[in-house]
């Protein structure tokens, strides 16, 4: 095959990866069977290792990096990486609610209200549209570099869409209910020990030195907030989701934007009992306030925004299962 030739080729397939990873990863509905899929970026990688100047960064052969790594770097977040006060009841989001009608002198106030995702935080830094950095929370301050592990996840955009000088995003990655059961499967199978819930399970996949661990663990990564943004100009959180979408983020398509803390109240309480039926898990929600300039008026505490908060579900009553004490 001719360099022309292969160059038609490797552009068709990247773009019928990607078609694949957004039908499978984000609207649920896989349209080939994982044995086609891994035909298609074989050949991909096939071509690649032919022609290597057909390489291009966001390609999908770049997701599954080099060798074990002897340990994670630090890495210091241009911006502090906040936690999130707590709500347990209603009391307790109308108080918040209070607060910032005061703080904001009155003035009308809109919520966008989100799934509060169990898994762990991770910071995603963007130069040139390109994947740069990808790292933990850690203390909010710094964190550890997982660049390697973040980019074996297929909804981990190695390239943005559109040209952008810095983008900084924040995102919660965790593993699908289905993913961990299957995985507790397999490490009670080898007489490995089981993660004692998703979050564990996402946790310890993204702490693997070595990559093709973390890729074969079937993570994903919600991306819900903008850190850092240089090239583009945004005035709600409403519109901050909109633009991770179109950049080809995972952004989560279930939330509800509303200033009527009744109306916000029975969302959070709907989802409280529905959450079961969730293909992952959720501890609680996230109440934000959507008009940024709001948010800049509201400004942060040393630890949290003073412009969100998360209502905590009530713990599950901790079922100890009789095999568990069998076990022991
Ligand atoms: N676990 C989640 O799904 C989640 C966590 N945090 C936030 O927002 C924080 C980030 C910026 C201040 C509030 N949103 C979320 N959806």
């Amino acid at each position: 095959m001719k360099l022309e030739e292969a160059k038609k080729r490797v552009h068709a397939l990247k773009e019928e990866i990607q078609v694949h990873n957004r039908a499978y990863y984000e609207l649920d509905r896989p349209t080939i069977s994982d044995a086609e899929y891994d035909l298609l970026v074989r050949e991909l990688v096939a071509l690649e290792t032919a022609f290597p100047e057909l390489v291009t960064p966001d390609s999908p052969s770049q997701r599954v990096g080099g060798k074990p790594l002897e340990g994670f770097k630090a890495v210091r977040h241009r911006e502090p990486l906040l936690s999130l006060g707590n709500a347990f009841s209603g009391e307790d989001l109308l108080s918040f609610h209070h607060r910032v009608t005061q703080a904001v002198g009155g003035d009308k106030v809109e919520y966008v209200v989100e799934f509060k995702i169990d898994g762990l935080t991770v910071a995603l830094s963007y130069q040139n549209s390109l994947l740069v950095t990808g790292a933990t929370r850690g203390d909010g301050e710094v964190g550890e570099d997982i660049t390697q592990n973040l980019k074996t996840i297929a909804t981990v955009p190695l390239q943005l869409n559109s040209p952008v000088a810095v983008l900084e995003v924040r995102g919660e990655a965790f593993m699908p209910k289905k993913a961990f059961l299957r995985l507790n499967e397999d490490r009670e199978e080898a007489g490995a020990p089981v993660f004692a819930n998703p979050r564990n399970a996402a946790a310890g996949s993204l702490r693997q030195l070595d990559p093709k661990v973390a890729a074969s663990r079937q993570l994903q990564v919600f991306v819900y907030d903008i850190l850092y943004l240089d090239g583009a100009s945004i005035d709600t959180h409403g519109e901050a989701l909109k633009y991770l979408e179109q950049q080809g983020f995972l952004v989560n398509q279930e939330r509800f934007c509303s200033g009527d803390m009744e109306q916000v109240i029975s969302y959070i309480r709907h989802w409280s009992e529905k959450r079961h039926e969730l293909p992952y898990e959720i501890d609680g929600m996230v109440l934000k306030v959507n008009d940024l300039s709001q948010r800049r008026e509201l400004g942060a505490t040393s630890k949290a925004p003073r412009w969100a908060i998360a209502y905590k579900f009530p713990a599950e009553q901790a079922r100890t299962r009789v095999t568990d004490i069998m076990v022991r």
